[in-house]
């Protein structure tokens, strides 16, 4: 259901840590970043550990402030919301699912809280049955049956089911943008597939966009309209996922898709530099990926590629494809 209207709009967004106190350093975690994600779109933000797609996740809730540049929702810069704007935002624009669901939940508490807090917070105006059936429905569209849930404490669960428990509290609201962070890692293969279907349904029924942030090959291009490819806080590639996963451009992606001798199995990290480089690698001031590159040549490492549309929906930043 992507109506080709802009939802979220990230522009030049950059996030630099600082490590240590005295003789400190810098991370740039995200550096320039530029993407956009369509109402109705499922946008999979796919990247190696340490990319920075959990520091975009987070910029995006605005759980941590950009050292410069702007995320516009709806049109509108995220960190120019007053209180009440905020406060809609969170709860019936903007939902998360993380990688880690016994982080979410209070031990103390039964699971049936945090469906509880989502009414007190919204949906104050629902009727108590109405709320019941809610649940309900939410909880057996990720595959759940109420009554062996509602009433039990998170260490009767599993994880997998944790997070299909969060999964379905974070649909009842039918937020505009989920991002799943990671958020079906901890599932089993069929149950994945399950909550993948899901988004997609949400989707195509009430046109919600999905940040899905992975470091799966193949669980980005199964469910996304959209991929974009992470490189050490810089995207390399990004655009249609059938374009990207099918006519890749970029030396990384290339390198990585021919990784994957097959989209249905899972993708592993290969040569990854040692640690001791990461100091090395964060300084150049060209493109993060020349040190890596069979092709880079001179200008690779002393300029940083803009972002060119290849073709229609496919962008790279690659000097090789620079024309002008
Ligand atoms: N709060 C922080 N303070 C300092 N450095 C940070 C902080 N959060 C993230 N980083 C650093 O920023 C970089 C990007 O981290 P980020 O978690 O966004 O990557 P990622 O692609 O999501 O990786 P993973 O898949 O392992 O979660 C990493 O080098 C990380 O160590």
């Amino acid at each position: 259901m992507n109506n080709g209207k802009e939802l979220v709009k990230v522009e030049h967004l950059t996030k630099i840590f600082t490590s240590g106190l005295i003789g400190g350093f810098e991370i740039r975690a995200v550096d320039d970043v530029s993407f956009t994600i369509n109402e109705g779109e499922i946008v999979s933000l796919v990247g190696e550990s340490g990319s920075g797609k959990t520091t975009i996740g987070k910029l995006i809730l605005r759980l941590i402030q950009p050292t410069s540049g702007r995320i516009l929702f709806k049109g509108e810069d995220i960190l120019q919301f007053d209180k009440k704007k905020l406060k809609t935002y969170y709860y019936k624009q903007v939902q998360a699912v993380f990688q880690d669901p016994f982080a979410s939940f209070n031990p103390l508490h039964k699971v049936d809280r945090a469906f509880d807090l989502v009414f007190r917070s919204f949906l104050r105006d629902v009727s108590e049955d109405e709320k019941k059936e809610l649940v309900e429905k939410a909880l057996e569209s990720v595959g759940l049956n109420p009554r062996e849930v509602l009433g039990k404490y998170p260490h009767q669960f599993s994880g997998g089911q944790l997070q299909r428990i969060l999964i379905a509290r974070a649909l009842l609201v039918r937020p505009s943008l989920l991002i799943a962070d990671e958020a079906v890692s901890m599932l089993d293969a069929s149950t994945r597939i399950d909550i993948l279907n899901l988004l997609g349904e949400f989707r195509d029924k009430y046109g919600t966009s999905v940040l899905f942030v992975t470091h799966d090959l193949a669980l980005g291009y199964y469910i996304s309209d959209k991929t974009i490819i992470m490189y050490r806080g810089t995207i390399v590639e990004w655009g249609d996922t059938e374009k990207v996963f099918h006519n890749p451009l970029h030396p990384y992606t290339q390198m990585l898709l021919e990784s994957v001798p097959d989209l249905n199995v899972k993708w592993e990290f290969k040569g990854i530099e040692p640690e001791r480089e990461e100091g090395k690698v964060y300084e150049i001031r060209g493109c993060r990926y020349a040190p890596r590159c069979e092709k880079a040549m001179d200008k690779c490492f002393k300029l940083r590629p803009p972002m060119v549309e290849a073709e229609k929906n496919h962008w790279v930043a690659c000097w090789l494809y620079y024309k002008r």
